[in-house]
């Protein structure tokens, strides 16, 4: 059994929503069970559960839940509430936008809750399309490098850069695969690294800061990551650090690749300057495991997200294709195309 058959980030049984607390990973296996959606809202701006896909599909289930208290008042709350989780993902806004749609249509709770278990398989679903092309966009026989947690923990299953990890691996396209780190909650030793050992994918964790020395080294045929927003013109938001891997990569000439699925571009946002960019507390830095780390009145800034330039991306592979340096043209090109149809 694969970590993709066996992890399970979120999942809806028995009437209730599990989350598994990612705060806790890879020492404790946890989950908590949500009846109410102010837990699911407390649990996703916790970050027990994280990962664009995956904080959507997680509010969805939250809509689903406050749908079952009949109360037009508190499923308003729930939208409300929900969205103020955490601002740059905009799968969050797109999954509540998609389960707004579908009340004023006049779902009811049971429709309701069939919309997120939708929502949660298609996004299973593109992250296996996304990992079938972009393995094909790989450098054969190569490592590749990757930032931050962007598998089944991440999005509903599979993953989207891990899926495109996952794939090249069964193809035999890939040696190794190096995970940054990714200070400061650590979603690569912490999740990553987890997730790929448990699939029996060769894995090196090295520290945030030596990924460019290994990008020098010539051992890298290309850097995959995932996304949280894609602007129109193809600037991307991801895991604070992605920005100084994709000036790294540009130096040294190594392929940028993100990977994500449509419901994280965003046609709205003009570029990335438009993206809201989320800054979390002090405490994420000044401490690892609740041992103190700095001195603890230190002042600090902690952004937890960046923008790469999309003239720094080499491609963007979704579920509808691969585009090579994605611009506003080859956004609206993937938004555009009718469901279904890859564009060539
Ligand atoms: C497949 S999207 C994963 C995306 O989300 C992560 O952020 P966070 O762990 O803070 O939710 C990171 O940006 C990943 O690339």
């Amino acid at each position: 059994m694969t970590a993709f058959d066996r992890i399970r980030a979120v999942f809806w049984e028995s009437g209730r929503l599990h989350l598994l607390d990612q705060r806790r990973l890879p020492t404790v296996e946890h989950y908590l069970d949500c009846t109410r959606w102010r837990e699911v809202a407390e649990a996703i701006r916790d970050m027990v559960v994280r990962g664009a896909p995956a904080i959507g599909i997680a509010a969805a289930y939250g809509v689903a839940l406050a749908a079952r208290e009949r109360s037009e008042r508190e499923l308003a709350a729930a939208f409300e509430g929900l969205a103020a989780t955490r601002p740059t993902a905009v799968n969050l806004g797109w999954a509540l936008a998609r389960m707004r749609r579908a009340h004023d249509a006049g779902a009811d709770a049971g429709a309701l809750l069939a919309e997120a278990q939708r929502i949660q398989a298609e996004d299973v679903a593109a992250n296996r399309r996304i990992g079938a092309l972009g393995a094909e966009h790989l450098p054969a026989g190569r490592a590749v490098l990757t930032h931050c947690n962007t598998g089944s923990l991440a999005t509903g299953g599979y993953g989207t850069a891990l899926g495109v990890v996952r794939s090249a691996y069964a193809a035999g396209r890939l040696t190794r695969v190096y995970a940054g780190e990714t200070r400061p909650w650590l979603q690569g030793a912490r999740l990553t690294a987890w997730e790929l050992q448990a699939d029996g994918i060769p894995v090196r964790l090295i520290a945030d800061g030596a990924a460019a020395s290994l990008l020098a080294s010539g051992e890298v045929g290309a850097v995959v990551v995932g996304a949280d927003r894609v602007a129109a013109n193809g600037d991307v938001a991801n895991k604070i650090g992605t920005y100084a891997l994709a000036l790294a990569a540009a130096a040294h000439d190594v392929p940028f690749l993100v990977a994500a699925p449509l419901s994280t571009l965003d046609a709205d946002t003009a570029s990335g300057a438009g993206i809201p960019i989320e800054t979390r507390g002090a405490e994420e830095l000044l401490s690892i495991a609740g041992q103190a780390i700095a001195p603890p009145d230190i002042e600090v800034w902690n952004p937890v997200f960046d923008v790469t330039p999309a003239r720094l991306v080499d491609a963007l592979i979704t579920e509808r294709g691969v585009v090579a340096r994605p611009d506003a043209h080859a956004i609206r090109r993937l938004l555009s195309a009718p469901a279904h149809e890859e564009i060539p």
